[in-house]
């Protein structure tokens, strides 16, 4: 590529996606690509430099507000699931944020030209279901090595001088080629809320965590990096995560795949959510303090995730 091309590239590009809603589109010159709508700051799409799509999004999929999107990477705050009184997740996921046209210098992603900043403020309408003010900063990136960045910066800005709490997650929903086939590496032998046995506590026995059957757990003080082995594709995504010390595990198999209006009956052979989440002890902000949480995703042949995997299975050249 010669010097001129490389100065035309297009980094970010806004357009219309569907239904018309505004979406932003980051490229770097790999051919990595990802896809945030306004409508939820809502990753629906990540693309390795092979074009591949690498987030599951459901081919019954509402694009259309009140209706949160069914895959990519939905917010959910200020509520994860139902571990509160709000709708379930929260209302992040089913707002229209905007973006802010001078984002601020910041030193994770100073040289990287993808990325964007969305913003979400509270409407009167939100204060009334959540009665606190805040800034709400979401800088979507995509790394030179097709990495997608996510970090938020959630800010207290009340004047009443109050504190407000809250839980949060990327709930992030990975494409796999064949869910029997997955593993997921780094949750063995932790403590786990199970959302299927009212919310109790166990701890997870055994080896890597496999899959045949419904699964909704919230596992607890996690180690900074999980993987997800995609064995048929030879693919590894590996998650890091920072100031996010949970994470949950959903699958709704067969029979709940069935009663979800907006997701396809076969549709949860090809997904895994994995979301990076802070859900066990919420986080409390006094106003003017701000929280950092961040979620760092890459994808990987498998054979290159040396070190975690068990050496009769390293797929070589993968
Ligand atoms: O249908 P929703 O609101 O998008 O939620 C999907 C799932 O999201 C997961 O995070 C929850 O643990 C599940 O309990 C829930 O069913």
């Amino acid at each position: 590529m010669s010097g001129r091309e490389k100065e035309e590239w297009v980094y970010v590009e806004q357009r219309k996606g569907v239904n018309g809603l505004d979406m932003v589109i980051l490229r770097e010159p790999r051919g990595c690509s990802v896809e945030v709508y306004l409508y939820g700051a809502q990753v629906t799409s990540w693309k390795n430099e092979r074009r591949e799509e690498l987030l599951f999004v459901s081919n019954k999929a509402v694009f259309k507000p009140p209706k949160a999107i069914r895959g990519g990477i939905p917010i959910c705050f200020p509520q994860v699931g139902t571990h509160g009184n709000l709708e379930q997740h929260g209302f992040a996921r089913n707002r229209l944020w905007s973006i802010d046209p001078d984002p601020p210098q910041m030193a994770t992603s100073s040289s990287n030209k993808a990325f964007v900043d969305l913003l979400l403020k509270p409407s009167e309408e939100d204060s009334k279901i959540w009665p606190h003010r805040y800034e709400f900063r979401l800088r979507v990136a995509l790394g030179a090595g097709g990495e997608l960045m996510l970090t938020s910066r959630i800010r207290n800005t009340n004047t009443d001088g109050k504190p407000f709490t809250f839980t949060f997650a990327y709930h992030t929903y990975f494409a796999v080629t064949d869910i029997s086939e997955v593993r997921v590496e780094g949750l063995e032998t932790l403590d786990y809320l199970d959302n299927l046995k009212d919310k109790q506590r166990f701890t997870e026995q055994g080896d890597a965590i496999t899959f045949e059957s419904e699964v909704d757990k919230v596992y607890l003080s996690t180690p900074t990096k999980i993987a997800v082995l995609d064995h048929e594709r030879k693919r590894t995504f590996e998650l890091r995560k920072d100031g996010l010390p949970d994470a949950v595990v959903w699958n709704p198999w067969d029979k709940k795949a069935k009663a979800i209006p907006d997701f396809g009956h076969d549709e949860y052979k090809r997904m895994l959510c994995v979301e990076a989440a802070c859900v066990e002890k919420p986080i409390t902000l006094r106003p003017g303090e701000e929280w950092k949480g961040r979620q760092e995703l890459s994808a990987v042949p498998s054979s290159y995730c040396s070190g975690q995997l068990d050496p009769s299975k390293v797929l070589v050249g993968g």
